[in-house]
């Protein structure tokens, strides 16, 4: 059994890895914390638990988190966690950090696109959290950055391209839509009903924060420096992110031929779902659960391959996500806590 703690339990992606994680086998919770209800059990704060995890908040206080937990899952804004991420590793804790603090391996990146750092001796050691590239060196990780949900959206629909270098890497414009759920549980205007319902719009054109990291992890996997065009939307819907992904292709392939690529790179991924030719992904056929579903067209007119992939925010985007990695750093069988049919209608 692995002893986890959820610091920032009260908020979206704490709740959904109090969820995933309830229904581990080989894993006890043994601490959550939150400032606002602090001495409330979590199971009032999320009567979804009620039956399922009756632990108390507690405040953050690394000290007595890191006595009782083996790994702290670190579900707080960024900026938050980095007040707290070495603390827990030098008492012997092992860290999912939810936020983006530890994902860019550049601190002059990080501080131009967030702000200053106070453990950027930290980066070279974080290892960025997607098991579909970095599977080996997560399982020995005493940290691990889980990527952002638009960037696992984004690097897992257009890797295998690059991979084999199908497309102009210069040629990458990023259209991705976002549930709600994906701002977080803390109250801003922009998250009231009446702003988000019924309308859908762009945000963050031409500066979202996750430009740097989709960039960084898909040079890593061109080779070279690769630039992109990213714009997010916020889509009326509490979960699920839709990532529309264009690419010029180099050498004319056809849509059976990039599928069939795609089919072997995702082989053996228990949660990519490469669909078949004419098949398009749908955000309500992954919901609640730890699938990124991918389909694409190739539009001859243009020369562009259009790449569509799927995935929940709150799990493959972030809690699910993080459970993969800890069952990979304790050799825990991979689908452990995710093995869930996703809920439709
Ligand atoms: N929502 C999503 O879809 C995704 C989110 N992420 C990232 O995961 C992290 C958590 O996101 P999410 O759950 O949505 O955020 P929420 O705002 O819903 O929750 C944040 C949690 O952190 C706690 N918290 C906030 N500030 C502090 C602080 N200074 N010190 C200690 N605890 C604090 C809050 O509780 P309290 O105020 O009671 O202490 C709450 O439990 C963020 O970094 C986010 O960007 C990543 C991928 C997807
Ligand atoms: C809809 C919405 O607001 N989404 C958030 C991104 C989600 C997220 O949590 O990003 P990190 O994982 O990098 O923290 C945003 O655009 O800032």
């Amino acid at each position: 059994m692995v002893k986890v703690a959820v610091a920032g339990a009260s908020g979206y992606t704490g709740v959904e890895l109090l969820r995933l994680l309830v229904g581990h086998p080989q894993v006890e919770i043994c601490a959550v914390t939150s400032r606002q209800h602090e001495g409330v059990q979590v199971n009032k704060v999320f009567p979804s638990l009620n039956g399922f995890c009756d632990l108390v908040c507690e405040p953050l206080d690394v000290a007595a988190i890191a006595k009782k937990a083996d790994l702290v899952f670190t579900a707080l804004p960024h900026q938050s966690a980095m007040a707290v991420v070495p603390g827990f590793l030098a008492a012997g804790c092992r860290v999912v950090d939810l936020s983006a603090d530890y994902r860019l391996n550049d601190q002059a990146v990080y501080e131009h696109w967030y702000q200053p750092h106070t453990s950027p001796e930290l980066f070279s050691e974080a290892i960025y959290g997607l098991p579909e590239r970095y599977r080996e060196s997560i399982k020995t990780a005493r940290l691990v950055a889980n990527p952002g949900c638009y960037p696992t959206s984004v690097i897992l629909a257009l890797a295998p391209l690059l991979e084999q270098q199908l497309v102009d890497a210069r040629s990458l414009i990023i259209d991705s839509k976002s549930g709600a759920s994906g701002a977080g549980r803390g109250l801003k205007e922009g998250s009231l009903f009446c702003e988000v319902n019924d309308g859908f719009k762009a945000y963050g054109v031409g500066n979202h924060r996750h430009t740097p990291e989709i960039e960084q992890e898909l040079s890593q996997v061109a080779g070279f420096e690769v630039c992109i065009n990213f714009t997010p939307h916020l889509l009326p819907v509490n979960r699920g992110i839709l990532s529309t992904c264009y690419a010029t292709l180099l050498k004319g392939q056809s849509a059976a031929e990039l599928l069939a690529f795609y089919q072997q790179r995702y082989a053996d991924e228990p949660f990519v779902r490469v669909l078949p030719e004419g098949e398009l992904p749908n955000i309500a056929y992954v919901r609640g659960t730890n699938f990124c579903d991918i389909g694409l067209v190739v539009d001859a007119r243009t020369g562009r391959v259009i790449v569509v992939s799927v995935i929940d925010n709150l799990v493959k985007g972030a809690a699910g996500q993080a459970l993969h990695n800890m069952n990979l750093m304790y050799g825990f069988n991979e689908t452990h806590g995710l093995g869930i049919v996703p809920t439709f209608p």
